[in-house]
């Protein structure tokens, strides 16, 4: 039998659909029936999709109560009070009987971004969220929180596109007059919103807000912050009380008498801090004589879910409680689970000065703590990485230390450094470094320490990134190393957008800051001040680094655990802090184990991205003297196949300037070195400059490369962009159908066997069920053609002035106007006189060198011209295409070539 609360539910999803039926079709009538121009409907006609950005736009759809029609004449979008018997307003019959309800089912068709609604682009709590956001790894995007009206398109083609909305100010929110747009938004997709109240010395004490059964106290003094149990917010975070002063005296109180109000964390007024109106704190969901600063809606007031701040992120506990939040209102979508991996390298082990060491007491008492930690880090164990000579080369006391950690080394885990810990980029020779670490190996075997763990570090992350092959070779020959990590990837800051990375089958961890340095050894004199360790362990940027990322990999150094054991006091400080206010499981596992673990998480980053070393200071300290920027070419040739690139890149050689990749292993001119969009990527830039030799004058020659299918590679303009951001591109566009003739004709002129075989009008017009060659012959022959989208992707990555776009036609038929153009673009000098230079070879049909005879470019071929039946097909083919490329072309002030004026002619 059906139970009553099954057919309440039943019965209460109808009225949801009623009523959001009614009010969508009522709001989409409405906005259309008064067709402001300033109000977009996207192609589905979903009015949660509209841009409302008019000052003049009506008050909100729904039936308004008395108070609000009086405000909404004037747009006032708080009421502020002092007259308690105001407070709070009785919700209206319909919204007290039947609130509407969150869909319990929520569509899946919600993208997994959240909407962030800021300030402005500096606000401090804007750019706190966004860096919570980040670290997190979750996909968000940042809109400006402009005008009463603003509202961004919340849908696309009836996909939700946001799952969560994040709105820095509680009064803009609440202000925004198309709120109830926004609302229907999140109950049609679930979605739930975070805000946040900040007041100022100008916000009156109290403030009611206008359509929500909810009172704000401001600017008040509180102590003693208790998170409340049982709230269904809650997931990583433990309730409890963080004791004392909150920062600041500006906090924000609510109060609400609707039970879809309940206390998140709640504060007592410190003395002299008790505001106005407090004794109203015996609402239901509120204790007494406590003020909530953080309150939760659960969905029941008028069915969207919230989470309301009275204060920004600068308090820790808000930071949490915001992750858990995120995690809440998206029902665990964007959700970063319990698990919290840590593994605590300790380096220099027997390196460092005399006194920085570690003597027989620090050694117990490093055993000690770790067996102490394993009550709260499951499998903790240190990681020592040791440099064999300094071993016995500190005092006494020190050296007994050394022994001592040696007659414990099975309790440990152990990693290599170098020998005599030198950077490894300084080594060029490959089998010097070899040495390095055979002697270090010898060492670890005489002493018993264990060879096989995979996992190394070198000093100064010198040689993992910028990749210095050789290292990469030498770990796998002298130690079989499969792992290593490093800070530098892409860059040491901003920490959060570090990445890990696979190379030559070495993985590659991000590593994190735990603050501990080589230097670091005494509490007092922490730089900063001893708080500032204190402050990152209890909540600040230590807990945030583990909270956020599930795999961390601290690096500490033997100077930290010798003194005042600074190391053990801040991992000791760090798991009890965390057990105390988080529900996370930490574990350690061995640097093999964890770092498949983190691929597995994230797949993506296995793939490196190289950077140019030059951009980064510290990277370019920890790279090969004997390599050099100027060995990167400074001018792309991208393509398209079949327009005439190898003519340009030959005329562009003919320049005194400018010279191009060495002839190495057979590469004659008209082969291409295919880096950025090939599996040659993989094999990393030191094989991408060794194409080049080094100009004699780096800042006014021009290194160029040319690989015509860069154009159409879905990788190639992000990976060339990384390595040679200010890059000029060049590419030659000819009319995309001719363009798929001569790749069709090239085929047929190599000997390939489909393009022997069938007709080119069966190629490009054959259908999904024909064979794969034939398929993909259609597809080399028609893709690259499609210039917009490729361009679009190529404009993404690089500004428009740092493209040029060419006529290939104009190539053929005006090379030195070409050239000079050219020219000019890339700023080279002396000018060329290609007038002079260039012949055409009337016998031939080819342009040659004067005085040469050899052709410059591939040959014109003689081949029969198109059948009219596949230049119409193809005509038709990219009509919508070339439409894109001459907006895009008018967009970007370029001229239209006279292939597309026609194209576009027979569109008419
Ligand atoms: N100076 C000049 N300007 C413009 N076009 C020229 C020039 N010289 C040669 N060609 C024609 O370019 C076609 C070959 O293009 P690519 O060199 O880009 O081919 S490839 O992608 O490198 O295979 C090839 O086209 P088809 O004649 O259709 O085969 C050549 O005729």
């Amino acid at each position: 039998m059906m139970s009553l609360a099954v057919r309440l539910r039943r019965h209460l999803r109808r009225l949801l659909l009623l009523f959001l039926s009614g009010s969508l079709l009522g709001s989409a009538y409405f906005l259309l029936s008064h067709s402001y121009p300033s109000v977009q409907l996207s192609q589905s006609g979903d009015p949660t999709s509209a841009v409302a950005s008019s000052t003049a736009l009506p008050p909100p759809y729904r039936t308004l109560n008395t108070r609000e029609k009086t405000h909404s004449n004037t747009h006032q979008q708080t009421d502020t009070h002092t007259n308690k018997h105001r407070y709070p307003d009785t919700p209206t019959a319909r919204q007290a009987d039947t609130p509407p309800q969150p869909s319990p089912d929520p569509p899946s068709s919600v993208e997994p971004v959240v909407l962030v609604l800021v300030e402005s682009q500096y606000s401090q709590l804007g750019q706190d969220i966004i860096t919570i956001l980040e670290s997190a790894r979750y996909p968000f995007r940042t809109e400006i929180a402009l005008g009463k009206a603003d509202l961004p398109p919340l849908t696309d083609q009836g996909r939700g596109r946001y799952i969560l909305v994040i709105y820095e100010s509680l009064l803009k929110y609440t202000g925004n007059w198309n709120r109830h747009l926004l609302h229907q938004y999140c109950l049609r997709y679930r979605v739930g919103i975070i805000t946040f109240h900040r007041a100022n010395q100008n916000s009156p004490p109290l403030l009611k807000l206008r359509g929500f059964p909810l009172l704000l106290r401001t600017n008040q003094v509180l102590r003693d912050a208790s998170v409340t149990s049982h709230s269904p917010v809650l997931h990583l975070t433990r309730p409890g009380t963080d004791h004392g002063p909150l920062p600041g005296d500006d906090w924000t109180t609510f109060t609400s008498n609707h039970s879809s109000y309940q206390a998140l964390v709640q504060a007592r007024p410190r003395e002299g801090g008790l505001a106005a109106g407090s004794g109203d704190t015996t609402a239901p969901g509120f204790s007494l004589g406590l003020q909530a600063t953080v309150v939760v809606d659960e969905g029941l007031w008028d069915g969207v879910r919230r989470v309301v701040f009275g204060h920004g992120l600068g308090y820790w506990l808000h930071r949490l409680l915001l992750v858990d939040a995120v995690s809440y209102l998206t029902d665990r979508k964007l959700s970063l689970g319990l698990e919290r991996h840590i593994l605590v390298d300790i380096d220099d082990i027997f390196v460092g000065k005399e006194g920085t060491r570690m003597n027989t007491a620090d050694v117990k008492a490093l055993l000690n703590t770790q067996y102490r930690l394993r009550s709260q880090i499951t499998n903790f164990t240190f990681n020592l990485g040791f440099s064999g000579k300094f071993y016995h080369t500190g005092t006494e006391q020190e050296d007994d230390g050394d022994d001592m950690l040696l007659q414990y080394v099975s309790e440990f885990w152990w990693f290599p450094h170098m020998y005599s810990h030198m950077q490894p980029h300084l080594f060029h020779n490959l089998t010097s470094l070899l040495d390095q670490m055979v002697l270090n190996k010898d060492f670890a075997l005489e002493h018993g320490i264990p060879v096989d763990q995979g996992y190394a570090v070198a000093p100064h992350h010198s040689g993992v990134y910028p990749v210095h092959v050789q290292l990469y070779e030498a770990w796998k020959e002298a130690w079989a190393i499969k792992v290593t990590s490093t800070e530098e990837y892409p860059h040491l800051k901003p920490a959060r957008y570090r990445k890990g990375f696979i190379h030559n089958d070495i993985m590659v961890l991000p590593r994190q800051t735990c603050g501990l340095f080589t230097h670091t050894i005494l509490y007092k004199d922490y730089p900063g001040g001893s708080t500032e360790l204190d402050h990152s362990i209890r909540g600040g940027e230590l807990f945030l680094t583990v909270l956020l990322n599930p795999i961390s990999v601290f690096m500490t150094h033997l100077s930290n655990y010798g003194n005042d054991r600074l190391g053990l006091y801040t991992f000791v400080h760090l798991a009890d802090f965390i057990s105390t206010w988080t529900h996370l499981q930490l574990l350690t596992l061995p640097p093999l184990q964890l770092a498949h673990r983190y691929f597995t998480l994230f797949p993506e980053q296995r793939q490196p991205l190289w950077q140019n070393p030059c951009d980064d200071k510290r990277h370019k300290d920890i790279w090969s003297k004997e390599k050099s920027c100027g060995r990167l070419p400074r001018t792309l040739v991208i393509g398209p196949q079949r327009t005439g690139t190898t003519a340009l890149h030959l005329f562009l050689l003919m320049h005194p300037s400018i010279s191009g990749p060495r002839q190495l292993d057979g590469l004659s001119p008209y082969r291409e070195v295919q880096f950025f969009n090939t599996n040659n990527y993989h094999k990393g830039i030191d094989w991408y400059m060794d194409f080049f030799s080094l100009p004699s004058n780096v800042s006014s020659d021009f290194l160029c490369e040319k690989s015509s299918s860069y154009f159409s590679s879905e990788e190639a303009p992000r990976r060339a962009a990384a390595l040679l951001p200010k890059a000029k591109i060049l590419t030659l566009l000819i009319n995309p159908s001719d363009r798929a003739y001569s790749w069709y004709q090239h085929q047929r002129a190599v000997g390939e066997h489909v393009a022997l075989r069938f007709s080119f009008y069966k190629v490009i017009s054959a259908g999904h069920e024909a064979a794969a060659d034939l398929r993909s012959l259609q597809n080399h022959c028609l893709t690259p053609g499609l210039y917009s989208t490729h361009l679009g992707r190529w404009l993404q990555h690089y500004p428009a002035n740092q493209l040029l776009i060419l006529d290939g036609q104009q190539l053929s038929s005006d090379p030195a106007a070409v050239m000079n153009e050219v020219q000019k673009f890339l700023g080279v000098t002396p000018h060329f006189n290609y007038s002079q230079a260039l012949m055409f070879d009337q016998q031939k049909g080819c342009w040659r060198e004067a005085g040469r005879t050899k052709c410059l470019g591939n040959k014109e071929r003689k081949y029969p011209v198109m059948e009219p039946e596949a230049r119409s097909f193809l005509s038709r083919y990219y009509r919508e295409h070339n439409i894109n490329l001459s907006q895009l072309l008018h967009q970007l002030g370029k001229p239209l070539p006279s292939w597309l004026r026609e194209e576009l002619q027979k569109v008419r």
